[in-house]
């Protein structure tokens, strides 16, 4: 498995073969693009710049770790690599192309996983994951046992303990079937079974050239990794106005 490269302003990284502020010796510049290639993305949330120069590349089978406290802009990283919020400056390629130059091509090459399980709490464990499985795509038997959900299929899931949410939620994104995974603290309300079967599963998908990009507080079960950690600012620093906005 390859290793990606990260670069970012005023972030911590460690061995980022590339000094502060510069991009990566690929890229428009030369022709040659990795699966994934973000440069000096920038975004304001409220009034407040939340990512300030971001860059990374990362190529099949990579994985990227992304840390730092609590509001440093994990999550909103992982929406704009989602295509679900575009930066306000800076560009991000999937395989050379634009994400943002087709949203709805781009959405089908990512299995999004938020804070949120989003699950129907009337439908069956099995009726909730086919609600998601994309047409014709996706091994649902696979899924189901890649997780440990099999004696939990036919349950409603407002039955299901947090763990079990997740695990149902983390089943959705092996049936997704797409290259471009985005977790969100993946391994949240899992016990020590379930992380071992989430290592499992990201390793197989590296395996067959997928992309991991998770954010979290503790240990993940990846081998390789590099990791991105977002500074953060104190939250003494948000303006008095701050005002919730929507995603562009
Ligand atoms: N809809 C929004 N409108 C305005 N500001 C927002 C919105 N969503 C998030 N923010 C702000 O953006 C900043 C980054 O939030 P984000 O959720 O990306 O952080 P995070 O690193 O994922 O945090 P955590 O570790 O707590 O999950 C925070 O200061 C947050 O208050």
């Amino acid at each position: 498995m390859r290793p990606c490269t990260v670069t970012i302003r005023r972030s911590v990284i460690a061995d980022s073969p590339f000094p502060a502020g510069q991009s990566a010796p690929i890229g428009p510049e030369t022709g040659a693009f990795p699966a994934l290639y973000a440069e000096d993305l920038c975004v304001f949330r409220g009034e407040r710049l939340v990512l300030d120069g971001v860059s990374f590349q990362m190529e099949a089978g990579a994985a990227m770790l992304l840390t730092g406290p609590n509001g440093a802009g994990k999550s909103t990283l992982l929406r704009v690599l989602a295509g679900l919020r575009k930066p306000d400056s800076g560009q991000l390629l999937w395989h050379g192309e634009s994400v943002f130059a087709d949203r709805a091509a781009h959405a089908s090459k990512v299995a999004y996983l938020g804070h949120q399980d989003a699950l129907k709490p009337g439908l069956t464990v099995t009726e909730n994951l086919a609600l998601f499985a994309r047409a014709g795509q996706g091994n649902m038997q696979a899924a189901l046992e890649a997780m440990d959900l099999l004696p939990l299929a036919n349950l409603p899931a407002r039955l299901l303990s947090a763990g079990q949410k997740r695990r149902t939620a983390l089943a959705r994104i092996l049936l997704a079937n797409a290259p471009l995974w985005l977790l969100d603290e993946p391994s949240l309300g899992l016990d020590a079974n379930a992380i071992t079967l989430l290592g499992q599963a990201l390793t197989a998908h590296r395996q067959q050239g997928g992309l991991v990009i998770a954010t979290t507080h503790v240990p993940l079960p990846l081998e390789n990794v590099q990791p991105l950690t977002l500074p953060g600012a104190s939250d003494s620093s948000a303006s008095p106005f701050y005002q919730q906005e929507d995603d562009a």
